[in-house]
């Protein structure tokens, strides 16, 4: 058995990190006191008797872990904000590249990436890579995340107060806190514009991005490209290819994936065959956050990746 401390256990990301590994078959999980959850003795304690600790705490008192586990030697996933374009550690999405599992699972410090990331890095990265679209494009990303992204407050306010907006566009600084990553992971060489909205259902996410093709591309190679590079991923699956062709088209959403680790691509093109939506859709609190830390514990822990990562 293999011991893990989840630092922040209570919280969104936390509480559902604890709800897979409670059936995981080779992890056991060793719990703060909750009277002691900012006691750092008793951090210290616990990160040293754990084989990994996972850190679902806001992004100031990730830092404070961090400092302690690098005192102490001690093995970190981070689902924090912080270390996710930080030297020294690896970024923990698993179907990055062919090495990115190695680099995983070797690694005293791994980051977990952010929900919107996780959807757009997957579209882009292979199609970027490959010459099929520009490094250097003026890419526009729209997303829609259910109100659990925001965590504990985000939630109280949805389900406790009465008038909670439908719907909402946020981030209209243009300096969304996920920006470094998008940029950094999808091999995009230049800042894109991220435009994300959250809606009044607790979970599942939508990251869409358009594109004009480019002069001898279709969009159906782009389709073609994405499932060859994803063909043997478990968790990541791509939608036959669309043209849509008339208003009676199905709608896009967020839903019917919640507790999921799953991604699934899309690929819808314009019959002109000029323009094209790239879409990713998840569920914020599984790949998005929790279902990709027990995945990434289970390769920072040489176990099957897929052990206990769906609700
Ligand atoms: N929600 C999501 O979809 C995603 C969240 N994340 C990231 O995961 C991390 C956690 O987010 P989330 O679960 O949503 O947040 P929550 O606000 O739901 O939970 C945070 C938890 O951390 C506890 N906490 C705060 N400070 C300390 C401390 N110093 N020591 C121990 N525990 C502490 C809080 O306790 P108390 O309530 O008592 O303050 C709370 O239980 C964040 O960094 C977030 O960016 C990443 C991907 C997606
Ligand atoms: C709806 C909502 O508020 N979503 C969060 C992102 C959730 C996420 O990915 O978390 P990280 O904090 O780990 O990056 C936001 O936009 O800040």
């Amino acid at each position: 058995m293999k011991k893990v401390f989840i630092d922040g256990e209570s919280g969104t990301t936390g509480l559902q990190v604890r709800e897979r590994l409670i059936n995981h078959p080779n992890i056991e999980i060793i719990s703060i006191d909750p009277a002691k959850k900012r006691d750092e003795a008793e951090k210290r304690r616990l990160m040293k008797e754990a084989d990994v600790t996972v850190l679902c705490l806001p992004d100031d008192a990730a830092k404070e872990s961090v400092k302690l586990a690098k005192e102490e030697g001690c093995r970190i996933l981070d689902a924090s904000s912080v270390h996710r374009v930080a030297e020294g550690w690896s970024y923990g999405l698993a179907e990055l590249d062919v090495t990115q599992r190695d680099k995983i699972a070797n690694a005293q410090f791994v980051s977990n990436p952010g929900c919107y990331p996780t959807g757009v890095i997957l579209l882009l990265k292979p199609l970027i890579e490959a010459g099929l679209l520009p490094a250097n494009g003026d890419y526009a990303i729209n997303a829609i995340s259910g109100y659990s992204g925001g965590g504990n407050a985000l939630i109280d306010r949805y389900e406790k107060e009465p008038n909670a907006p439908i719907f909402g566009v946020y981030g209209l600084n243009f300096a969304h806190k996920h920006l470094p990553e998008l940029e950094k992971w999808s091999g995009m060489a230049k800042k894109p514009i991220f435009i994300p909205s959250v809606g009044n259902f607790r979970q599942g996410m939508l990251t869409f991005v358009p594109v004009e093709l480019g002069e001898g591309v279709s969009a159906q190679q782009l389709h073609a490209k994405l499932a060859e590079v994803y063909g043997k991923e478990a968790f990541i699956s791509v939608n036959d290819y669309n043209v849509i062709a008339d208003d009676a088209a199905p709608f896009l959403t967020p839903h019917d994936i919640d507790n999921s680790n799953r991604v699934e691509l899309s690929v819808f093109g314009s019959a002109d065959g000029q323009s094209c939506l790239l879409a990713a859709k998840f569920d914020n609190l599984g790949k998005g956050a929790s279902g990709a830390a027990v995945q990434n514990l289970n390769i920072m822990l040489g176990f099957d990746e897929k052990l206990a990562v769906e609700l």
